[in-house]
């Protein structure tokens, strides 16, 4: 399968640099809002961007196998279903972010390990199954399922972008990730797992031992699958991998810009960049998480994230601070007088 994804219309980006040579300034002295003012108006092909006032974050919620034993993370897995309570009640860090910059937050169980029957049912609609397969033992996905999941987070790309949205941003949720999203930036770049593997939640030196060992035998047991995006998915990945991959490459599909938060969806961005290679050119980097992995999945795609704040939450919660800075580099490049202008 081929995706069509746009290009950006690098007329409009040096368009947008000429301007932005021409402002109240000296030359260059807006630094990274500069190349941030030109990358929007290539994206939307127009000089000045269009406003981003209609921002979504979509959280996708699952479990992981690897949390069942509870050594991976300093949390218990339980804690996935009751933090989508949290974000439909509005008040996990995403949310309390989100509503400073009025972004809206969708949450979606894709696989949490728990019936949610009392959460509503369009939470529930993209729901693949409950729980991952545990990535050390055994493959995380049945045959199909990393499919049926990257097409379910497509189609919610879809209904985001269909009902307005303008700037999509991946949130995860999901005790044990950290753990799988190392396995596949490691599976995905050839690197060593004691390189990438970072301290999640906050385990303890021991902990991290043991997310290097799950990530080593994980990676033996998948061998020479990791080669092919699904494959990889379904041996070391989760449902939510795919989903978010999924979702990352509809978003290109459309010409919608992403902007990229931590660990999770970073490792689900080179998943989906194998999958679909020019999809990459839609995402930028919202933050520098403290994960490693995040690290190294930047890098490779190119990225140089526009906040580094120490964070190491996910659910979106640092790439929704990231969009004030874009709306700024938006508003010089719209609202600055010029130098010619000055009498
Ligand atoms: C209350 C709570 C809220 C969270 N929100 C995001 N995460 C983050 O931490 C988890 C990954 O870290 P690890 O691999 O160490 O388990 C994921 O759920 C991620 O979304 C949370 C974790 C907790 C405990
Ligand atoms: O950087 C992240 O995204 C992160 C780090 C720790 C736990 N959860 C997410």
């Amino acid at each position: 399968m081929t995706y069509a994804i746009p290009a950006l219309d690098e007329r409009a980006r040096s368009e947008a640099q000429e301007r932005l040579d021409g402002l109240v300034k000296p030359l260059g002295a807006l630094g990274r809002l500069e190349e941030l003012a030109a990358w929007l108006c290539a994206a939307h092909g127009t000089v000045p961007p269009r406003p981003l006032d209609d921002v979504r974050v979509v959280v996708f919620a699952g479990d992981h196998g690897v949390s069942a034993s509870g050594a991976v993370s300093a949390y218990p897995r339980e804690l996935t279903a009751s933090m989508v309570r949290v974000f439909l009640a509005g008040t996990s860090g995403v949310n309390v972010l989100a509503r400073q910059v009025g972004a809206r937050v969708r949450v979606l169980d894709v696989a949490v390990d728990a019936d949610l029957d009392d959460v509503p049912e369009e939470v529930r609609a993209a729901k693949i199954r409950r729980g991952s397969g545990s990535i050390d033992v055994t493959d995380a996905l049945e045959p199909g399922e990393a499919a049926r999941a990257f097409a379910a987070g497509r189609r919610v790309a879809d209904d985001e972008i269909g009902s307005g949205a303008d700037l999509l941003i991946p949130g995860d949720m999901g005790i044990g990730n950290t753990t799988v999203a190392s396995a596949l930036v490691a599976a995905v770049l050839g690197l060593p797992a004691d390189d990438v593997v970072g301290t999640g939640t906050g385990i303890d030196q021991a902990g991290r031992a043991r997310k290097v060992a799950v990530i080593e035998r994980a990676r033996a047991r998948a061998g020479e699958r990791v080669s092919d995006p699904f494959e990889l998915v379904t041996a070391l990945g989760s449902a939510c991998t795919a989903a978010t991959a999924g979702f990352l490459v509809q978003a290109a599909v459309r010409g919608v810009p992403v902007v990229l938060d931590g660990v999770f969806p970073c490792a689900a961005a080179l998943v989906a960049r194998e999958i679909a290679p020019e999809a990459a050119r839609w995402w930028l980097a919202g933050h520098r998480s403290t994960e490693p992995a995040q690290a190294f999945a930047l890098k490779a795609l190119g990225l140089d994230p526009i906040l580094d704040l120490g964070l190491r939450l996910g659910e979106g919660s640092g790439a929704v601070q990231a969009v004030p800075v874009l709306r700024n580099a938006r508003a010089v490049l719209t609202e600055m007088g010029r130098l010619a202008d000055l009498a």
